[in-house]
């Protein structure tokens, strides 16, 4: 275990000054510029559908959050689900999250030891489960369509079969199920399930890519603190493995072909995040989804650093 924090200043292996840790329950300055890009990213979108004649102009459905579809009027290639990156790319967003991290987790030097790969691999469990919850199940319906129906949301086919006198359809409560049975899934909140997905998994990526390549090359300080069994607030070095910059013999300082692969996920999460932005939704449903995507990020990221029980069993990237 590497001593670059709490050890008498002679013999401290890295350090940086007191004023420049963050406080364990605060994202530090690097995470905030990471996580302040999201928002700024989502309103240049917002703004640039509004200010773009071609996008302004375009008709847009509501019910369906979308322009027309109809190639010869949509405003763009991207402004239609069609599109091969929403096919290939973001509706298998999650399997593409989780190679992209597997090749970075199993070749890059800074994550060679068994704990590290271990506790790298209980985060991805951990943000698998926020993705899971928000999207695809949570003890039944996921937690976007829980909202929707909290909201006020109805399948507008349900509506029409109680009208009818056939209660069972009444219960569909998933989007996928209202769609499935031709009916239109309308009026509740629709919490962006794209924009949730494509930050969450970017932050998790460059959370797991950045502090290991930080503290491989000590490229800048560790800002992070933790708070210890016995209350005391350290640098998050103090539990490292091995000290920030200890990467001898390794000859490796860059991405490598798994970062490397990791970061091309990461932009092409970015570039449709922006088409997200510019053509689908509205304005609030899209804060809504990075709201959920940064309280995930919270939880799986900056709970550890002042629990350590939480710690203890998924660790903190690069330690
Ligand atoms: C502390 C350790 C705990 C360990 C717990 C383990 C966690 C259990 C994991 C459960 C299995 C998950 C397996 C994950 C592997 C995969 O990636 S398979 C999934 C492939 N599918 C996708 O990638 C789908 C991605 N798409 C979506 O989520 C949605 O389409 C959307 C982008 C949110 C948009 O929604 P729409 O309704 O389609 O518009
Ligand atoms: N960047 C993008 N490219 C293509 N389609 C997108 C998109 N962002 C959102 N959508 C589509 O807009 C709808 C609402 O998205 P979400 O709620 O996931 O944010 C979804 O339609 P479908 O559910 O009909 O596929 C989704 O495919």
């Amino acid at each position: 275990m590497a001593n670059d924090s709490s050890s008498p200043p002679s013999t401290r292996i890295s350090s940086s000054p007191a004023t420049s840790r963050t406080p364990p329950f605060l994202p530090t300055f690097l995470e905030r510029i990471v996580l302040g890009f999201f928002p700024v990213l989502l309103v240049f979108g917002a703004l640039f559908s509004v200010l773009s004649p071609q996008t302004r102009d375009a008709p847009y459905d509501p019910i369906s959050q979308s322009h027309s579809q109809d190639p010869a009027v949509s405003p763009s290639y991207f402004a239609r689900k069609s599109n091969l990156f929403n096919v290939i790319f973001v509706k298998r967003g999650w399997a593409w999250t989780t190679v992209a991290f597997a090749a970075f987790l199993l070749t890059h030097p800074s994550t060679s030891s068994p704990t590290r790969r271990l506790r790298g691999a209980a985060r991805w469990g951990a943000v698998t489960l926020c993705w899971l919850f928000v999207t695809q199940w949570f003890f039944g319906p996921p937690i976007i369509d829980r909202g929707f129906r909290w909201t006020g949301g109805k399948c507008d086919v349900a509506e029409m079969d109680v009208a009818l006198g056939d209660s069972g359809v009444a219960e569909v409560v998933t989007a996928v199920a209202c769609k499935a049975a031709g009916g239109k899934w309308r009026g509740g909140h629709d919490i962006s399930g794209h924009v949730f997905m494509l930050v969450l998994s970017s932050v998790f990526l460059l959370e797991e890519v950045g502090w290991s390549l930080l503290r491989w090359t000590n490229w800048a300080p560790d800002e992070r603190t933790v708070v210890m069994p016995d209350g005391a607030v350290k640098g998050a070095g103090v539990e490292a493995e091995i000290a920030a910059g200890d990467n001898k013999g390794s000859g490796q300082l860059g991405f490598g072909i798994g970062g490397k692969f990791l970061m091309t996920v990461v932009g092409l999460n970015v570039w449709m995040l922006l088409m997200t932005a510019i053509y689908f939704h509205t304005w609030f449903e899209k804060f809504t989804g990075l709201l959920t995507a940064f309280i995930g990020w919270y939880i799986v990221y900056n709970v550890p650093r002042f629990v350590p029980a939480v710690r203890g069993l998924i660790g903190l990237p690069g330690i």
